[in-house]
């Protein structure tokens, strides 16, 4: 696990919301070129999501490179849930194009996006598993998508899907529950029992939005460090929403900021300082001290 560079002396990150400021800097990938969309595993041109008046999404361009592990940072309301959604389907989008793995997800057919979300995990801030079922049966539901008809009970699934699926709960550390209910166990096991859950589903790409939110600071760190770790060592390409900075500086590849709605952010997380993306969280309000504001991250 990489950590934040403090001591770096890097510019102001420009932001496309600052009156006469530069739009944010083109998103780069490991070798720092700019990432062209035929290349990228996700891509957004113009994205605008509008909720009546409100524009959640305001013309968010964001590329995202396979393999790429980025964190997506905003204040509490500044969009990053609504972006997430959006890249999955589960928003119709206001004007813009989304793409995913090649497919079009703005003008796709019912069918293709089915097809698209099976190979798309999305981890919850609330874990949504069953909670009457074991943990075994919750993992393996992840492997609905491929295989045929409806499935009640461990025993409905194949061997291998079984011995798959016990494998995923090992890797979280969670062999020894697998009979057990998955409404008695904590939210951090709960969480990682969802995350062998995805992994159950053999995404290319993972769309977590707030994955540890609901836990203390200490199982926070712990689940993020296992779900990290677990999708640098598969190759997943990643977007995750997040309010803790530090996990973002020490994991992620890019950092991109939202604010209201616009991308302020897009920058490699190596070399950034805690400062820097501090500033993603900065507004100037009448009668307010900048940088004040609800939802601060930690
Ligand atoms: N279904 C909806 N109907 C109306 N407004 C919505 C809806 N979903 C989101 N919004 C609005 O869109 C804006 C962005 O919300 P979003 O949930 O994406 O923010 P967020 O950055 O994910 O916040 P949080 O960190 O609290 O999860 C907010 O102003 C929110 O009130």
């Amino acid at each position: 696990m990489s950590t934040p560079d403090s001591s770096s002396t890097l510019s102001k990150p420009s932001t496309a919301s600052d009156p006469g400021g530069e739009p944010a800097a083109p998103p780069t990938g490991p070798a720092g070129g700019a990432i062209s969309a035929a290349e990228a595993v996700i891509s957004t041109a113009r994205l605008t999501k509008r909720f009546g008046t409100t524009a959640a999404l305001d013309e968010v361009d964001l590329r995202v490179r396979g393999g790429e592990l980025v964190v997506l940072l905003g204040l509490s309301g500044s969009g990053k849930s609504t972006l997430l959604r959006c890249l999955n389907g589960l928003q119709p989008i206001s004007g813009g194009e989304v793409s995913v793995l090649g497919q079009r997800v703005d003008t796709a057919s019912r069918g293709e996006l089915r097809a698209l979300r099976t190979q798309v995990g999305f981890v919850f801030q609330q874990f949504n598993l069953v909670g009457r079922l074991s943990c075994l049966e919750n993992v393996l539901t992840g492997a609905l998508g491929r295989v045929r008809g409806p499935r009640y009970g461990v025993l409905s699934y194949s061997r291998a899907l079984r011995r798959e699926a016990l494998a995923h709960l090992d890797r979280v550390g969670l062999a020894d529950r697998a009979f057990q209910r998955a409404d008695t166990l904590s939210g951090g096991q709960q969480q990682r029992v969802a995350i062998a859950r995805t992994l159950m589903q053999r995404p290319k790409v993972l769309l977590a939005d707030e994955p540890v939110a609901s836990l203390d600071p200490e199982n926070a760190g712990v689940v993020m460090d296992l779900m990290f770790q677990i999708c640098v060592e598969e190759g997943l390409t990643v977007l995750c929403t997040l309010h803790q900075i530090d996990l973002a500086l020490g994991w992620a590849k890019r950092i991109v900021g939202l604010r209201e709605g616009v991308k302020v952010l897009d920058r490699e997380a190596s070399g950034l300082t805690r400062a820097e993306v501090m500033e993603i969280y900065q507004r100037v309000e009448p009668g307010r001290p900048e940088g004040a504001g609800e939802g601060l991250p930690t």
